[in-house]
């Protein structure tokens, strides 16, 4: 991103990236009626397009979600979904795809590609989208996609939105209106690129739902021919040791109860994990109580934790924070435990309980145990 430019409101910035496409000046010197009226250069690029994230050759619930927003983005603009599709055995898992939303998918099948590498991926998919010029490139925030997006838009020769919670479309001047915290989480920043393309951005997994499966749609798979050397590809992976050995994985959870600052003290905060057992569910937490270290950071949720997507989320003495709210979005029921009626968290809840943390939970300890 090398300028930001205000547009209307504060919030709203227009992206000005490295010129890739430079609008031609009129010829002074050319007589009027020689004159020819420059052809937009931006109406070249079309459709929107996700890069599928890809790890041992399974496809990421991130890129379903993005197919998801790609498929609404693509409505409203009157273009197709393409995706691009890497890995060493990956072709069998396209028409899936297609059933999620996307009208092509282009496979690019490698031993080469079956592992991440910054080298491989790039230009795959560089080489391709420089010929092919897509109107918006939707990226994973995934690891992967975090160090891919930048690179790409070094290759593109453009900028990128990182980290977008929000995707609408400007319909009257048919640009993707990329929304994400911004200044420490304080505000929503609304950025725009009106001079560029493709308009890019990552998005963080789990911040939008999955779409429905649809097996009557239709489309087409074509595997792509393309040229990558072992010589391309600067690195080597020698081995892949996941993140988190033990515990559990808070973005797999389908019920979370969760604590703030309200639970008062730890010995209050640590009855929720039996609440949790007794729902089949786990326990995660706001920064306060990580800082305060009743819990491990791998379970703190929200803008610097995890955004997480369960079907059901109870948020017991939680306020409601912007930087705390921007990590539950994407869960499906959200019910809220807080002796203040007025908590910002009740806005965000399909349910709230006004009252005090410890008298509901013992409540629903009583209910949910059969007493
Ligand atoms: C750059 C930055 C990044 C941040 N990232 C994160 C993040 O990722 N995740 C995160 O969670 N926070 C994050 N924060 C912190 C965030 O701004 C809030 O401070 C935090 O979320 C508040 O946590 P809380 O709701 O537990 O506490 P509080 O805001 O203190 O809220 C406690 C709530 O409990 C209620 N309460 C009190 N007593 C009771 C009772 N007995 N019964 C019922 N209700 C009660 C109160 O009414 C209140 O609403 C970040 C902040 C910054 C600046």
């Amino acid at each position: 991103m090398s300028e930001l430019e205000t547009k209307q409101a504060t919030t709203q910035v227009a992206l000005e990236q490295t010129a890739q496409v430079e609008i031609p000046k009129a010829a002074e010197s050319v007589a009027p009626e020689a004159q020819e009226v420059p052809e937009n250069p931006l109406a070249a690029y079309k459709d929107v397009y996700v890069v599928s994230d890809i790890l041992e050759d399974k496809i990421q619930p991130v890129t379903i979600e993005l197919i998801g927003q790609a498929r609404i983005l693509a409505d409203q603009l009157g273009e197709r979904v393409q995706v691009m599709l890497l890995g060493e055995h990956v072709q069998n898992q396209a028409q899936e795809l297609i059933y999620y939303g996307a009208d092509i998918v282009h496979v690019f099948e490698s031993q080469l590609l079956k592992d991440y590498t910054t080298d491989g991926y790039t230009k795959v998919l560089a080489d391709y989208l420089l010929v092919h010029k897509p109107n918006v490139l939707l990226i994973g925030a995934t690891n992967n996609g975090r160090d891919l997006a930048p690179r790409m838009s070094g290759r593109m020769q453009n900028g990128v939105v990182a980290d977008c919670t929000i995707l609408s479309v400007d319909t009257k001047e048919g640009l993707v209106e990329w929304t994400r915290p911004a200044l420490g989480g304080n505000i929503l920043a609304e950025i725009i690129s009106p001079n560029h393309r493709p308009q890019m951005g990552s998005v963080r997994p789990n911040v939008f739902k999955k779409p429905e499966l649809d097996t009557s749609r239709t489309g087409e798979v074509i595997v792509e021919p393309f040229e990558l050397a072992e010589t391309d590809i600067r690195t080597k992976r020698l081995n892949f040791i996941p993140f988190s050995l033990e515990g559990y994985n808070l973005e797999d959870a389908e019920i979370i109860v969760a604590g703030g600052r309200g639970m008062g003290n730890k010995e209050n905060f640590d009855r929720l994990y039996e609440l949790a057992d007794a729902l089949g569910g786990v326990v995660g937490a706001t920064r306060p109580l990580v800082e305060k270290g009743w819990i491990d950071l791998k379970y703190q949720i929200g803008q610097t934790g995890k955004t997480i997507s369960p079907k059901l989320y109870l948020a017991f003495g939680i306020s409601g924070a912007i930087q705390h709210v921007s990590g539950i979005g994407g869960a499906e029921t959200i019910i809220a435990i807080n002796n203040d009626p007025e908590a910002q968290i009740f806005q965000y809840s399909n349910y709230g309980i006004v009252g005090d943390v410890m008298t509901v939970l013992e409540e629903m300890l009583a209910q949910a145990k059969g007493k």
